[in-house]
């Protein structure tokens, strides 16, 4: 594959980064003729225990259940860059705290609720360890059908009130980082709010540091995490064991990424990063897992809008490959000499 790129028209090395990325999509798919087919993203959403007291999110949790309804009429940011880039989108609904049974019917949504919202982790562990694995195994389901449509790339989004919140939780126990280097503004909230919001993690992290930091990543991801970040965690493994491109978004996304890996390494070989958010600690995050982020554009929001923007660099990528003339095809019909 290599020596295919080289030959192409153009300098050696002048595609940069998305000579890399087609080098690692040829690995991915064992193939020198890489194919991006059908590029969807899953947005996962769920509530969050912590997220109703307000002590660490500056929007209300109501707004995880109302923005699944605007993803599933379709006037979200996620909706409007999946429709210009011909991505398909599919909602589901991990662990909401509303009945949405309404839009069981959509044809974008999948009901797989494992609870309705997590538990404080200010009082206990966010989830019971079967809801956990329950949850992780939904992703991977959620995985497997979509594969099965002949998919092959894939993002995932997510929604849910509080969740920069766990992500925080999850990098500073991951990554051995102190809270200071993880935590931040999330949504936006101000000098007070971010100094109420480390405060309240610090001591969620003081309670429970005995059991996840001597413990695994799954115990990890029960006490911090949220049924949105499980499934994503199981939807990654299951992506990374059909060999799928995986795009990873922003830092909520990246911090799901964390947990799996921790179970299984490989799947980092499947990965491409689609940005750098704004939100502080993703750098770091990203620095951590030896990622060269697509785009810097300042992004904080989530929904999978990230990977949605780099999916046709990715694309491209694999275009060149295929269409580009060689310089030895060129030559033979020119019999001009490099
Ligand atoms: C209207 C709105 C739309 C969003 N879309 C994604 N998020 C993002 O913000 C949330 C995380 O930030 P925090 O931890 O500060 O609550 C997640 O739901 C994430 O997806 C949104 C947030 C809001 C308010
Ligand atoms: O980087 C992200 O994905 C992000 C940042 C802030 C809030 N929600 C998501």
């Amino acid at each position: 594959m290599k020596t295919i790129i080289d030959d192409k028209t153009k300098p050696v090395g002048s595609l940069g980064l998305l000579e890399d990325i087609a080098l690692q999509i040829g690995k991915i798919q064992l193939s020198d003729a890489p194919e991006i087919r059908k590029p969807h993203i899953i947005v996962f959403a769920g509530d969050h225990g912590i997220a109703a007291t307000g002590k660490v999110n500056p929007y209300p949790q109501e707004i995880t259940a109302l923005m699944v309804e605007n993803f599933l009429r379709g006037g979200a940011a996620i909706n409007v860059f999946c429709r210009q880039n011909n991505i398909g989108l599919t909602i589901a609904d991990s662990g909401v705290n509303a009945d949405l049974s309404a839009w069981n019917n959509h044809p974008q949504f999948i009901a797989a609720k494992t609870g309705w919202g997590t538990n404080n982790y200010e009082d206990g562990p966010a989830m019971s360890f079967q809801e956990t694995e329950q949850a992780i195994a939904a992703g991977r389901a959620i995985i497997d059908n979509i594969a099965s449509t002949g998919c092959n790339t894939i993002g995932f989004g997510e929604m849910g009130i509080g969740n920069s919140s766990s992500a925080s939780l999850l990098m500073a126990a991951m990554l051995h980082l102190p809270l200071e280097k993880t935590v931040g503004r999330g949504t936006g909230a101000s000098d007070e709010q971010l100094r109420v919001k480390l405060d309240t993690l610090k001591q969620v992290m003081k309670k429970h540091q005995g059991v996840v930091t001597l413990q695994s990543p799954l115990k990890t991801l029960q006490y911090f995490g949220g049924y949105e970040i499980a499934m994503m965690t199981g939807a990654y493994l299951a992506a990374a064991k059909k060999r799928m491109v995986i795009v990873v978004d922003g830092f909520i996304a990246t911090a799901a990424l964390l947990v799996a890996r921790e179970i299984d390494p490989e799947v980092t070989d499947c990965c491409i990063y689609a940005h750098c958010s704004g939100e502080q600690g993703h750098h770091r995050m990203l620095h951590h897992l030896g990622a060269r982020p697509l785009l810097n554009l300042g992004l904080r929001l989530g929904e999978g809008t990230g990977s949605a923007l780099a999916m046709p660099l990715i694309e491209s990528a694999v275009r060149f490959v295929k269409e580009m003339a060689t310089l030895s095809s060129l030559v033979a019909k020119t019999g001009i000499p490099t």
